[in-house]
């Protein structure tokens, strides 16, 4: 069975404390996957959502101090509950107080995965690398070697996203080579992945990393078919689309498109 099929039978609370960019998008991204978005960030509550969930996703995306204050307890809620914990590090290394809000969350919590393009994963292993606001700048390295060290660093799973992806826990790692470049071209489209990450690792605590993996190749797959029944529309038709998709690809169509291999 995939996890695909376990996300939509099980349809798990994710409790999100995301960006305001993202929040809409995000939601109906994890309805139409089958998954059910809490979006929640005031401090009296986040714990006690954090507990009910079955995955809690933080986003630093447009940052606040009350935010990150809610972050760290719905984090803690959920290392206490045995919660999965996903992080993404929205254009940490972009200015030097995202650089220290991240040290202080991955300080605070302990985090199952970390989601980010190479620039971000980058700055929240203290490694050297081009970023251009919440987009991964110019940059030659060996991503693959960079997601490994983060793994081990950070004692997590970590996905970097770009051309491919790269998914690790820094002794198994896996390369997912579907997608498209017009993901780019629509905002939110990593922030909801990382939502989506939290949705497969809701439903696969048998094997995380082969859950996160699947997550990452299976939202490569649902973007390909959006793109093709879109083409020539532009993003705005593929953003639409792409909702679709996530609610219409099979465990079967993703088992015949998906093109990751292990490394
Ligand atoms: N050049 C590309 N070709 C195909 N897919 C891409 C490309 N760049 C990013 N993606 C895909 O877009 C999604 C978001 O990744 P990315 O752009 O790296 O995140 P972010 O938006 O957080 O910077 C992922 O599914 C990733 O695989
Ligand atoms: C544009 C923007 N600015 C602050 S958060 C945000 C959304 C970033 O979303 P993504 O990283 O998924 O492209
Ligand atoms: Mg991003």
């Amino acid at each position: 069975m995939t996890y695909l099929s376990k996300v939509r039978e099980q349809n798990p609370l994710i409790h999100n404390i995301t960006n305001i960019v993202v929040t809409n998008f995000t939601a109906n991204g994890l309805l139409a996957l089958g998954a059910s978005p809490f979006m929640a960030d005031s401090q009296e509550e986040v714990a006690d959502v954090a507990q009910m969930a079955a995955s809690v996703v933080l986003n630093i995306g447009t940052l606040n101090e009350q935010v990150i204050r809610s972050m760290i307890l719905a984090g803690q809620s959920a290392n206490v509950h045995g919660t999965p914990v996903v992080l993404d590090p929205v254009g940490a290394g972009a200015t030097s107080y995202r650089t220290e809000i991240v040290q202080k969350l991955v300080g605070a919590i302990s985090l199952t995965a970390l989601r980010g393009n190479v620039a971000e994963v980058a700055n929240v292993a203290g490694e050297q690398w081009a970023i251009k606001g919440v987009d991964a700048g110019a940059g030659d390295g060996d991503a693959v070697g960079l997601a490994q060290k983060a793994a081990r660093k950070l004692g997590c799973i970590v996905i970097v996203t770009g051309k491919e992806d790269i998914i690790t826990d820094g002794v198994t790692t896996y390369i997912a080579a579907n997608g498209h470049p017009i993901l780019t071209k629509v905002t939110g489209t990593g922030c909801l992945l990382s939502a989506v990450t939290g949705a497969f690792l809701a439903v696969g605590s048998d094997s995380p990393l082969e859950a996160v993996a699947e997550a990452i190749s299976f939202y490569g797959v649902a973007a390909e078919i959006a793109e093709e029944r879109t083409r020539g529309q532009g993003p705005g038709s593929f953003q639409i689309e792409f909702l679709n998709q996530l609610s219409l690809v099979t465990p079967d169509i993703y088992q015949k498109r998906s093109l990751i291999k292990k490394v």
